[in-house]
């Protein structure tokens, strides 16, 4: 597989310092999560010092559950992402209000054995699928959902597959075909703590990952 080929997101940021480091790598996507019964929120004055570093070509994703139209757009407005990620129980008419907001949206499915596709055909306006596994949590459970349960010819969107990805996960994944496979998203697999990356795995996944075939 060729790196570009595919896009990086890695999610779940919050430290300035940490952010430095892993956007030496230029990872496509770095995300924030706005949630706050995470253990990764970030809160609006961190995020306020953190939207004055450089990101260069990487966007920034806002990652949202279940949030008001109107502090997603607030945040919008602040500047702190370039990209919605809606990984609740969003309608598709929250996603086609935000579309009309000017906004680029990720829609998130919760994925497990019983996935069924169809309700992709509710969202057709939004920009990017996003898979992640169905848990305990709405997301960051680190835990991977049996990927052939996508299908191939389901999904005619852009998708980023997510869910207890981690360094060690290549060979999986060079071996999963999907043509509109777009984008790996990364969160805890590769934390010390959690909103806190580990250097050595960041570097190992984006000077080796694509190396491996
Ligand atoms: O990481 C979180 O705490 C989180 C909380 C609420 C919504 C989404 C969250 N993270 C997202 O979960 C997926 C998968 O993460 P993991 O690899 O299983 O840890 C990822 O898209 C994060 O954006």
């Amino acid at each position: 597989m060729e790196k570009q080929d595919l896009k990086i997101k890695i999610c779940g940021m919050r430290d300035k310092e940490n952010i430095l480091q892993i956007l030496r790598f230029e990872p496509d996507y770095l995300g924030f999560i706005f949630f706050e019964k995470s253990s990764r929120y970030v809160q609006e004055d961190q995020m306020k010092e953190i939207i004055k570093l450089s990101f260069g070509e990487t966007e920034r994703v806002g990652v949202f559950v279940d949030e008001a139209f109107e502090k997603i757009l607030d945040f919008a407005d602040k500047g702190f992402f370039d990209v919605v990620q809606l990984h609740g129980n969003e309608t598709p008419e929250m996603v086609k209000a935000l579309k009309e907001e000017g906004l680029e949206v990720i829609k998130v499915f919760s994925v497990d054995d019983d996935f069924d596709a169809k309700i992709l055909n509710k969202y057709t306006e939004a920009d990017y699928f996003l898979f992640d596994t169905k848990g305990k949590l709405p997301g960051g459970n680190g835990v991977k959902f049996n990927w052939d349960v996508l299908g191939n010819s389901k999904i005619k969107k852009p998708f980023f597959l997510s869910g207890g990805l981690g360094v060690d996960d290549m060979e999986m994944i060079n071996s999963f075909k999907s043509k509109n496979l777009y984008a790996l998203d990364f969160n805890s697999k590769l934390e010390d703590e959690p909103g806190l990356k580990n250097l050595s795995k960041v570097r190992k996944l984006m000077e080796n990952i694509f190396d491996e075939k």
